[in-house]
């Protein structure tokens, strides 16, 4: 089952009306690239095994969002939360709880990614995205990165950065990005 994806405001909030929802291949249209798995079986799940070994994703951690778990909660949730886009893949995988991941959509409206148990996420180099809890306040996620993982957040406006360009190409191009690619 693809999650649920739905357009939300610039805050975050709900629209007016019923939800308008996002197919997957939409989410596919940006570049954003879906798994489901069995968070039971966790680390040693062998779709897990098997993607991490195709995509290169050396490095592994878990990281627990939430006020007790997480240093400086405030600090990073707000973080978090402001639009930015990375270098590189940002690559997730829900063990326990939920969350929303906001990715921009071609026309720059933000579509809401509802992450849960046993989702797994990729979202491109240059995407723009941000990340917050939903009503259940916490998450448990698996971080997976090719090499020596780098985080940094790189906050909108990026449009002269390499990765951001070579993205725009990518979607807003012809070809579309699932030829890219692949
Ligand atoms: C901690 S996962 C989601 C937040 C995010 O976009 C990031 O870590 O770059
Ligand atoms: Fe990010």
């Amino acid at each position: 089952m693809a999650p649920q994806a739905w357009i939300v405001g610039e805050k975050g909030e709900d629209l007016q009306g019923p939800k308008e929802f996002v197919p997957l291949s939409k989410l596919e249209d940006i570049g954003v690239l879906y798994w489901q798995l069995d968070p039971k079986k966790s680390e040693s799940e062998e779709e897990l095994a098997k993607i991490r070994k195709e995509r290169g994703y050396s490095y592994m951690d878990l990281i627990e969002i939430c006020p007790d778990k997480l240093e400086n909660y405030e600090e990073k949730v707000k973080n978090f939360f402001t639009e930015h886009m990375h270098a590189d893949e940002e690559i997730r995988y829900c063990l326990e709880g939920s969350g929303y991941f906001d990715v921009r959509d071609k026309d720059d409206k933000w579509i809401r990614i509802w992450i849960k148990g046993g989702d797994m996420i990729i979202l491109p180099a240059g995407i723009y995205h941000r990340f917050t809890l939903d009503n259940a306040n916490y998450v448990k996620l698996m971080r997976l990165f090719i090499g020596e993982p780098v985080w940094t957040a790189l906050n909108r406006p990026q449009e002269g950065h390499p990765a951001r360009q070579e993205y725009v190409k990518n979607v807003m191009g012809s070809t579309g990005f699932a030829l890219a690619a692949h």
